[in-house]
């Protein structure tokens, strides 16, 4: 038996919040696993130290699928970006634990390499169709195969998804939620000329990606499905909100442009008929917020039996813990499709040491046993929490919008 002897929550700020589960044993082997929820960090830590931490004491490490069980059944009240965040960074930390005291990288308990290495899209923004081409171009010429394209949108101020920063994105922005505004009309005017534009410059052997950040109506989405297929986009992302899962079939009897949808879901349950009616192409949910790799698994065995490959959500408010663990759990499932890789800074990858490493578009998890990434915790004490909420949508004429 490989006896829990403590277990401590680490929330630090190198430029942005993140919250980290540090389990310890009785062999002095430790693990860690990522417990950030953008916005609302402070719950998810909570959660941990006020309701998971004294029930992990004294367990067994290595019995990871009866942990995983005890805390989601045993809950009572099951799943919400929350609870699953918590059990996630307790599945997390089990898992490096076990492959460090098997002394293999993680990927080898999961199966094995399915692929030489984790296919990854990057972020280019900018406020105009011409500067986001020209951030695409740096892209690609690093080789990258894969490019998310969000550009400025003529007649809004501001637009979510395009950065003040060229390389850095950080969607969280204020002590308070800031307000942006919204019109509909004028962004669906503006994706397809930024599309063209993108294929003329950077031609057709990149796969092009957009996120509408469930901005739209399902018939809306319809529309701007349709309007891209010319330019055949790698995927629409988030096009309408998904809580009504049907709203999806609507898309689909517009347009072959592929769908993805997940980052805010947080158990199968919230993509069941998406997959289960081949709604969606690629499935989004993440290691850290769908209660990880212990559920992602079962995730991604649904979506095999339905055609749906998964395309993790990788932005930088996924801590490098969840960046590893994800490269492990891609390289292992027969169903990859593609992941998202925003890069962290320099001040968060200090924090955050790994074994990660980008070459020719593809990022490889390392051979470190475990899930090969560890947290300074000196380095993490010198950045303390620092509230930071993402920004909220309003129409013209002042209504709220879908996030
Ligand atoms: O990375 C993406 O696809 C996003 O949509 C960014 C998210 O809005 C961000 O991670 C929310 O915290
Ligand atoms: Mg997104």
């Amino acid at each position: 038996m490989l006896k829990i002897t403590a277990a401590r929550v680490i929330v630090t700020c190198p430029g942005r919040n993140f919250v980290t589960l540090k389990i310890e044993t009785s062999d002095g082997v430790y693990g860690i696993g990522d417990a950030t929820l953008n916005g609302r960090e402070l719950a998810v830590a909570s959660y941990l130290n006020d309701h998971v931490i004294p029930c992990l004491i004294g367990r067994d490490a290595h019995q990871i699928e009866d942990i995983w069980q005890y805390l989601y059944k045993g809950a009572y009240w099951r799943r919400g970006p929350v609870t699953m965040s918590a059990i996630a960074a307790v599945d997390m930390a089990l898992w490096d634990i076990k492959a460090k005291v098997a002394n293999l990288p993680l990927y080898q308990l999961l199966g094995g390499a399915c692929r030489t290495g984790v296919m990854v899209y990057g972020h280019a923004n900018g406020a105009s169709i011409e500067e986001t081409l020209d951030n695409a171009a740096v892209y690609a010429e690093q080789g990258y195969k894969a490019i998310r394209l969000q550009s400025g949108v003529p007649g809004l101020k501001t637009v979510y998804g395009v950065s003040k920063d060229r390389f850095f994105y950080e969607p969280a922005d204020a002590a308070l939620p800031s307000e942006s505004l919204w019109s509909t009309e004028k962004y669906l005017r503006s994706v397809p000329p930024l599309f063209e534009a993108a294929r003329e410059k950077l031609g057709w052997d990149v796969h092009l990606l957009h996120d509408v950040h469930h901005r739209l109506t399902p018939i809306e989405a319809g529309r701007l499905g349709k309007d891209l297929e010319p330019y055949r986009p790698f995927w629409m992302e988030d096009a309408t909100p998904a809580e009504n899962q049907a709203n999806f079939r609507l898309i689909r009897q517009h347009t072959t442009t592929p769908l993805a949808v997940g980052e805010v879901f947080n158990s199968i349950w919230d993509c069941k008929q998406l997959i289960e009616e081949q709604l969606i192409d690629y499935i989004r949910a993440t290691v850290v917020h769908a209660g990880g790799i212990t559920h992602l698994r079962r995730v991604a065995a649904f979506a095999d039996m339905h055609g749906v490959r998964t395309g993790c959500h990788g932005a930088t408010d996924l801590s490098p813990v969840c960046m590893a663990a994800a490269l492990h759990f891609d390289l292992s499932i027969p169903n990859f499709g593609i992941q998202e890789y925003m890069r962290h800074t320099a001040e968060t990858d200090a924090v955050f040491p790994h074994a990660y490493s980008f070459e020719d578009g593809m990022l490889h998890p390392g051979e470190a046993p475990g899930l090969g990434v560890d947290i300074d915790e000196d380095l993490a004490a010198k950045y303390p929490y620092s509230r930071a909420y993402l920004p909220v949508a309003r129409r013209e004429d002042g209504s709220m919008h879908d996030w």
